[in-house]
């Protein structure tokens, strides 16, 4: 053991420098000026005892210690050092353990390091391998706790860093290595100082290891505990939340029990459970309008058929319902839903008795005849399919519910079992844990039985042929079905399909979507409230078809096809809708823009418009009297002569329908009833009194009140009438012919084919927004005037051009309404009269209207829309009307009598016989000879 005197630093209680350790500690003023004096003399960086202070109260010094070298002595500035007598800082580095022999009180030196006798230990000895291997297992593993629980990454690599030197550390260096670790981990001073004072490699190793392992544990220990007390704080947290909504949920099940809910009688109300007298609030009100809504939902809820899907996912819903708060956004959308589907009047909703009883009536066609009469005037053929259809609609549907009882007598068999069943599944579906067991509680054993709940019979579909009215607007399609649900006793829903362009329209939007709401179907079925309406589908014809919004025609097919409407699907109720006990009608204006599938489903009912006959008729008996009770006056107060009515009808309304006819009635009786008014209050009667006291009281002098309605007033009523104007310009003109057509609303008419000549090279040009076909008929006709001319002596030869010969010219054709499509083939004999008029320079009478197709060997062929155009050129007071010859039948069985008797109707197999009838027999001149030729042909 060697010896040395070494000036003394002691350590104060905790600080301990270990060998291999570095070290910053403050020393007094004097202390370091000594210690600077020391550094400044000495060549080397001097050597010094750090001797550690075991304890605060410690009166001596350990008798172990570190010699450790100065690295550096720093003074304090000298103004800080001044003012706040600031220590020098010295940084010491830890060399070897050094042994004080004697002790040392460390006020001694509070002065300055005092110099004493230290010794250092000789042998340290070999460490052998195990306790190097232990050692640094204990270090690994501590070291590897320390990253694991590193708070930062520099941390952890510091630690990982320790762990690699461990592993890689020799035998022989690895007292040096505990030496470090226990320097710079954190471990307890008593364990340092202890520590400080083993001098033998292998001691210290296991003393080492001894700590470590203890670190360890500590470490683990204290890990332990901080996740337990995460644990209990989150558990505080959990709880915390739910005794909130539990608060609650308590808050809003008393809100409800203070409602007064009718189905449960006892229950005091709001107002009464303040006391007697107290005023009752309109806050009070809305909760318990609130609570009725919400009673309401569940009562409808309870009356939907046990098993069924509906009310399973109504009870879904409702308990989703339950669970959601009343605040959130989705308690109103799930409440919605659920208005909704407990609105739509399922099948099993025992409410469809009424109509079955009307059927069951023995004089239930008589009377539906009689309504249907009540209702229309007219339309004889119309009403007669009508009332085979309801027949058929009624022996289907009687013997639909024959059946249907049937199979419930046998069902009836099995009831005590099937109840039973339900008594289980019902315990299952129970609407809420509240009441539901007061209806749903098994029978005791030993009682009866009591007898099953009679289940509504639910009708079988009845799969009646659809109909479809076609026919021109106002002809009376829409009240026709009104008829039809009024004969059969049944709600009468109408749906406009008009511009419908998304699917969504008829099937609904999905509940995921803002506001969405199910599709006009269901919402019509709403409305009707049973599961057996009329409804009628407007339009169908102006149904979109498929596009981005998807297919609307195509969802229509689903509601009309009796295949697949017993399970239609509307995106937002989501359970399939039976629809086959519903009766669709459907109408529209035309069949073309009808896709044929849709088409199909259908059976084709043509209303074609009235004559003026007809809407004398219908005027007198169904509009005038409408009209007049529409605007409170009498039969007594106005009267309208049938020559006024003509004459509102033709000069002011020329439509297939009546529905102008009805408004221009409408604007006169408003009128008279203004002037019925103003007559009253001038002679100070009332003017609800009888006429004829009205009429006691006027004066000789008063202005009278005339109640026949004057052809002259029409004028300062109605304007002036749309219609003189069109029949002035109605003229004989060269290359001027009336064609008759069909217009896209299916009404028919009167349409002038206009043609002049122009400077040309022979060429024809044709406009007024034409069709190929039309284009092609109109070349047709030219072809065959020019392959003719010679015969009409429009040429002189048969070689020559009409056109180009003595002059060339071009043939301008045109057809007014430019903005009006037109096409097909019709027009053709029109047109031939139009170009032969042209080029002879004799006028068809402008009395006289034809239709027809002509061929390239001049040939007349049929068309269609004869009743529309006969009725069409009777309005425009055409008197003469020429019709291809396969035609004459449609005029015998769809024209009116009458009509047929004011107009002369001639029909053509040849355009010779065209020309004859059109310009008069004998004008047109014709080569006898080359009909032969033709003929052979
Ligand atoms: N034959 C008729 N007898 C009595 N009133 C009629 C007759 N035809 C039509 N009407 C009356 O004419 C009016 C128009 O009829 P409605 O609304 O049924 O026409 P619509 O064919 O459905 O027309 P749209 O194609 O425009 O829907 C109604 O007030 C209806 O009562």
């Amino acid at each position: 053991m060697s010896s040395q005197a070494l000036p003394v630093i002691p350590l104060t209680y905790p600080l301990i420098l270990l060998p291999t350790a570095r070290i910053t500690i403050p020393v007094s003023n004097a202390a370091g000026e000594l210690l600077l004096e020391l550094v400044q003399e000495a060549d080397t960086p001097p050597v010094v005892a750090a001797v550690p202070i075991p304890s605060a109260d410690s009166s001596t010094l350990h008798n172990w210690g570190t010699a450790a070298r100065i690295v550096r002595v720093v003074r304090p500035p000298r103004s800080l050092a001044r003012d706040t007598q600031r220590p020098y800082l010295l940084t010491l580095l830890g060399l070897a353990r050094i042994h004080l022999p004697e002790p040392v009180n460390p006020r001694e030196k509070i002065e300055g390091p005092a110099e004493r006798i230290v010794e250092y230990p000789i042998s340290e000895g070999a460490p052998s391998a195990e306790a190097a291997a232990t050692f640094k297992a204990a270090a690994i593993k501590l070291l590897d706790r320390l990253s694991r629980d590193a708070p930062n990454d520099s941390k952890r690599d510091f630690y990982v860093k320790l762990s690699n030197m461990v592993d890689e550390v020799t035998t022989q260096r690895s007292p040096w290595l505990a030496d470090m670790l226990a320097a710079s981990l954190n471990v307890e001073y008593a364990d340092k100082l202890d520590f400080l004072s083993v001098v033998r490699a292998d001691d210290r190793l296991k003393r080492a290891t001894a700590i470590f392992v203890k670190q360890t544990s500590i470490s683990e220990v204290s890990k332990k505990i901080a996740q337990s007390i995460d644990e209990s704080l989150s558990k505080q947290q959990k709880e915390f939340f739910l005794r909130q909504q539990l608060a609650a949920i308590q808050r809003e099940l008393r809100n409800l029990r203070s409602a007064p809910v009718p189905s449960r009688p006892g229950t005091p109300d709001a107002a009464e459970s303040r006391g007697p007298g107290a005023p009752v609030s309109e806050l009070d009100d809305e909760e318990q309008a609130e609570a009725n809504e919400m009673s309401d939902i569940r009562a409808k809820i309870e009356a939907m058929a046990k098993n069924s899907e509906e009310r399973k996912i109504a009870v879904r819903e409702w308990r989703r319902l339950r669970r959601t708060p009343a605040t959130s956004v989705e308690h109103g959308v799930i409440r919605n839903y659920l208005e909704w589907l407990t609105a739509v009047p399922w099948p099993g909703s025992a409410q469809t008795t009424a109509s079955l009883e009307a059927l069951r009536d023995r004089n239930f066609l008589s009377k539906a005849r009689a309504q249907l009469d009540a209702d229309h005037y007219g339309l004889e053929k119309i009403k007669k399919r009508l009332i085979e259809y309801l027949a058929v609609v009624r022996l289907k549907e009687l013997q639909a519910e024959k059946e249907g009882q049937s199979v419930v007598l046998e069902g009836e068999k099995n009831a005590a079992q099937a109840q039973q069943q339900d008594i289980q599944t019902s315990k299952e579906q129970q609407v809420d844990g509240r009441d539901d067991s007061k209806a749903l509680v098994p029978v005791p054993k030993g009682l009866p039985m009591p007898s099953p709940v009679p289940k509504p019979s639910t009708r079988k579909s009845v799969k009646g042929p659809i109909l479809l009215f076609v026919g021109p607007p106002g002809t009376g399609k829409t009240s026709l079905g009104q008829s039809i649900a009024r004969a059969l006793d049944r709600p009468f829903q109408r749906i406009s399909l008009g511009g419908v362009r998304d699917e969504g329209e008829i099937r609904g939007h999905r509940r995921t979507y803002v506001a969405s709401g199910p599709g006009n179907i269901v919402q019509a079925l709403r409305k009707a409230g049973r599961p057996d309406p009329v409804i009628l589908l407007d339009e169908i014809d102006k149904i979109s078809h498929s596009n981005f919004h998807g297919d609307p025609a195509a969802a229509l097919l689903e509601v009309l096809d009796p295949e697949q409407n017993h399970s239609f699907h509307d995106h937002y109720i989501n359970v399939p809708v039976d629809l086959s006990q519903v009766l669709f009608i459907c109408t529209s204006n035309t069949l073309e823009t009808i896709a044929a599938p849709l088409l199909d489903r259908c059976e084709v009912v043509h209303l074609s418009g009235y004559t003026y006959d007809e809407k004398m008729h219908i005027a007198r008996r169904f509009l005038l009297p409408k009209q007049l009770q529409a605007n409170g006056l009498t039969a007594d107060h106005l009267s309208i002569d049938d020559s006024v009515l003509m004459h509102i009808a033709t000069h002011y309304t020329r439509e297939a329908g009546v529905r102008s006819l009805e408004r221009a009635i409408g604007a006169v009786v408003r009128y008279k009833a203004v002037e019925w008014a103003e007559y009253c209050d001038g002679i100070g009667a009332d003017p609800n009194a009888d006429l004829s006291d009205v009429l006691a009281r006027q004066a000789p002098s008063d202005k009278e009140y005339r109640k026949a309605v004057s052809e002259d007033e029409l004028e300062t009523i109605l304007g002036i009438a749309r219609w003189d104007e069109d029949e002035r310009e109605r003229e004989e003109r060269r290359g001027l012919v009336y064609g008759l057509v069909v217009t896209g609303m299916g009404e028919g008419g009167v349409l002038p084919v206009e043609t002049i000549m122009v400077p040309g090279v022979g060429k024809l040009k044709l406009t007024g927004s034409l069709g190929e076909v039309i284009k092609e008929s109109a070349e047709l006709a030219l072809s065959w005037v020019k392959r003719h001319a010679y015969d009409l002596y429009i040429t002189k030869t048969r070689a020559q051009d009409p056109l180009k010969n003595p002059d060339p010219v071009d043939v301008h054709l045109h057809l007014p309404s430019g903005a009006v499509k037109k096409d097909g083939p019709s027009a053709g004999i029109a047109m031939t009269c139009a170009f032969v008029s042209l080029l002879t320079g004799v006028c068809v009478p402008s009395n006289i209207a034809m239709t027809g197709e002509v061929t390239l060997r001049g040939r007349v062929g049929p068309v269609g829309g004869i009743k529309e155009k006969v009725l069409g050129a009777h309005r425009a007071q055409i008197t003469k009307v020429i019709l291809p010859w396969s035609n004459r039948k449609d005029v015998e069985h769809d024209v009116p009598k009458e009509v047929r008797a004011q107009m002369q109707i001639v029909y053509v197999r040849t355009v010779e016989e065209v020309l004859e009838a059109a310009f008069g027999k004998g004008v047109v001149g014709w080569r006898r000879s080359d009909v032969l030729v033709e003929s052979r042909l």
